[in-house]
């Protein structure tokens, strides 16, 4: 049997809509072309605003977006399965979802994830970023969605930080936790490669992580890093220093997956007589 490959993004998002969707568009068709079944874009991948007014300013419900739909279109044409990080309208006119995509390979949105962690850090000497001026917070963890290379389960970015969705979503049958993101430098650095291996390792599941690089604009710059990971901890993929738009692929395998959880298997090991069930 060959594995189903999924393919990684990382690029530079600006403040135009127009730009990045070319971006991405450009990205999905050379996914295609090298054979990938599924490409996972950034947080945030229709924009990087310069203000949390601007933020909400350039934010539409997803069926009036024409990023959205020139993806749905990218998908549909080259017949591959997208997952992106957009901006959402919520109901409340001031503030937005920071929102989670996942669109089939017919062009279907199947499954949008609204990040439930809100990124509020003052950092001395490094990031100083309020998440929730602009932003709600959803309210759910959603169950994995069935794929060509396996069952994918949605997150973004700073919810990394919080292995309970990570566990939960490996007790609803998760084969691949995916985190587009747009982490700063100063705590990408110090984290994002040790959290996103730690979640692999502990999940025992593949973990795609899909970055932004490089700088947005003159108050914001991204760490970038975008990675493929198997469920040993092994990074089998990752998008290179450049703030070009790039790629990585890997081989989704998921009898590797079922031999290092039968090897090792954490999950009957934990001791829900002692502390909760996390579901
Ligand atoms: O601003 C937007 O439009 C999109 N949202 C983001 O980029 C978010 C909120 S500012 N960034 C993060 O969560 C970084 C987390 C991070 O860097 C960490 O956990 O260390």
């Amino acid at each position: 049997m060959t594995w189903p490959f999924a393919a990684v993004a990382q690029f530079c998002a600006s403040s135009i809509i127009t730009r990045n969707a070319s971006i991405c568009n450009e990205l999905i068709e050379r996914a295609a072309s090298q054979g990938a079944k599924a490409v996972f874009f950034p947080e945030a991948s229709d924009f990087i605003a310069e203000s949390t007014a601007q933020s909400v300013q350039l934010t539409t419900n997803l069926n009036e977006s024409p990023f959205v739909k020139s993806l749905q279109d990218s998908a549909r044409d080259k017949r591959i399965w997208v997952s992106v990080g957009v901006h959402e309208k919520s109901p409340s006119p001031s503030k937005i979802y920071n929102s989670h995509l996942l669109i089939d390979d017919q062009g279907n949105i199947v499954s949008v994830y609204r990040k439930i962690h809100l990124f509020d850090v003052d950092i001395k000497n490094g990031p100083r970023l309020m998440e929730s001026d602009s932003t709600n917070g959803g309210n759910a963890i959603l169950d994995p969605i069935v794929t060509p290379i396996g069952n994918v389960a949605q997150q973004t970015c700073y919810d990394l930080r919080f292995a309970e969705l990570s566990i939960a979503q490996r007790h609803r049958g998760a084969d691949i936790l995916t985190f587009p993101s747009a982490f700063t430098v100063k705590t990408g650095q110090a984290h994002w490669e040790p959290l996103l291996r730690a979640r692999a390792i502990e999940t025992q599941t593949y973990v795609i992580a899909a970055a932004q690089i490089g700088p947005h604009n003159a108050k914001r710059t991204s760490y970038g890093n975008a990675m493929i990971i198997d469920p040993w901890g092994t990074v089998l993929a990752r998008c290179g220093d450049s703030i070009a738009p790039s790629l990585a692929i890997a081989p989704i395998n998921l009898d590797y997956l079922k031999k290092i959880r039968t090897e090792m298997p954490v999950t009957n090991h934990r001791r829900t007589d002692v502390y909760p069930k996390i579901y």
